[in-house]
């Protein structure tokens, strides 16, 4: 076959290809309120999919074929009738946006558009007048909890706190765990079901304190985990409890992160170990690339995101040892950079 492609990939394709995601995004978005990969978990053609959810025909075979363009449906021919498709979820569709699988992620999907569409409108006003935009209340954290963090902890965090407790040689042993700033507590369910032997609790504001104790009862574990509700900022957390902090994506939301880590030092046991997991700023363009889009509306409100490397600083700072660092760590939204530090056994 003959081919025009003598030159090379046009300079502008990556910026048009910014402008054209948000068709994809509202496409997936569509896609999630017609609860799509439901009905798709079986195939159908164009046809039946319109006719079950009175939809436009033709309109619906075009969002079919992008969202198999985006990989989200697969497509085979219908042998019956020959240049007719039919359309089925995509196993990643299955996994994740299918609304009766158990690590769907579609409502939290559609809270991350939104919002960021949101920070989008704001962005003008932040960078004139360095204001706009609130922190989130409480309610809110609330709120988050129920679904949208709740969601992500089943499709992405639980893996990520897993994978690393697995390099931990401590972790069969650790007995009591801290899962500090953890919403929903959906890493402490996780970890509680990986050792049998630990008991721990979810520490969080209030409101998400509430949606946390409602989880651990119905996971069956309010006899091992328990939840509290408190400030890491002003409240206490415990005095040499815990052989096993988690701290996941919270330092970014306390005025003085220093001061959280010399208290959290303080809540572990001689020998104990804090996994703390939390984007990072990074060096490379490519890297910036993968955290800044999103973690940009922390940072222009006002909250800390840590250059590369200064929340190691600030771990050996607060007196913890034997310091790992692990970036790039698969996290909802974009990667983080899990740091590992122990309190010194005496
Ligand atoms: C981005 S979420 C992270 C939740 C969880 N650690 C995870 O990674 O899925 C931040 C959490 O920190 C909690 N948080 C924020 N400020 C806090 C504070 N001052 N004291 C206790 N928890 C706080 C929020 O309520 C929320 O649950």
């Amino acid at each position: 076959m003959n081919s025009l492609n003598v030159m090379p990939r046009h300079p502008l394709q990556p910026y048009w290809d910014i402008a054209l995601a948000s068709v994809q995004a509202d496409a997936l978005h569509e896609a999630l309120e017609l609860d799509l990969f439901r009905l798709l978990v079986d195939p159908g053609t164009v046809k039946e999919v319109a006719a079950r959810l009175t939809l436009d025909v033709g309109n619906t075979g075009y969002l079919l074929e992008l969202l198999w363009s985006m990989r989200l449906l697969e497509r085979q021919a219908d042998t019956s009738v020959p240049g007719r498709w039919r359309y089925c979820s995509a196993e990643v569709a299955t996994y994740f946006f299918d609304s009766n699988a158990p690590r769907y992620c579609g409502d939290a999907w559609r809270f991350r558009r939104q919002s960021l569409r949101h920070f989008g409108g704001e962005l003008g006003t932040l960078v004139r007048t360095g204001r706009g935009g609130s922190a989130p209340a409480a309610t809110a954290w609330r709120e988050a909890a129920r679904r949208q963090i709740a969601q992500e902890q089943r499709a992405a965090t639980v893996d990520a706190a897993l994978a690393v407790v697995a390099r931990l040689p401590e972790f069969p042993r650790v007995r009591w765990l801290l899962d500090l700033g953890g919403g929903p507590g959906g890493v402490a369910i996780a970890l509680a079901q990986a050792n049998p032997g630990l008991r721990g609790v979810v520490f969080d504001l209030p409101e998400a304190a509430e949606v946390a104790q409602a989880n651990l009862e119905r996971e069956g574990l309010a006899g091992r985990l328990q939840a509290r509700g408190g400030d890491l900022v002003s409240d206490a957390i415990g005095e040499q409890a815990y052989d096993l902090i988690w701290c996941s994506s919270v330092l970014h939301f306390v005025p003085d992160p220093a001061a959280s880590l010399r208290k959290i030092l303080a809540a572990l046991r001689p020998g104990g170990v804090l996994i703390c997991a939390q984007a990072e700023l990074p060096d490379g363009s490519t890297e910036a690339l993968e955290v800044l889009p999103y973690y940009l509306s922390l940072c222009m409100r006002g909250r800390r995101v840590t250059r590369q490397g200064e929340l190691r600083r600030a771990l050996a700072a607060a007196g913890f040892t034997g310091l790992e660092s692990y970036p790039g760590v698969p996290f909802p939204m974009a990667p983080v950079t899990v740091l590992i530090g122990r309190r010194s056994p005496i």
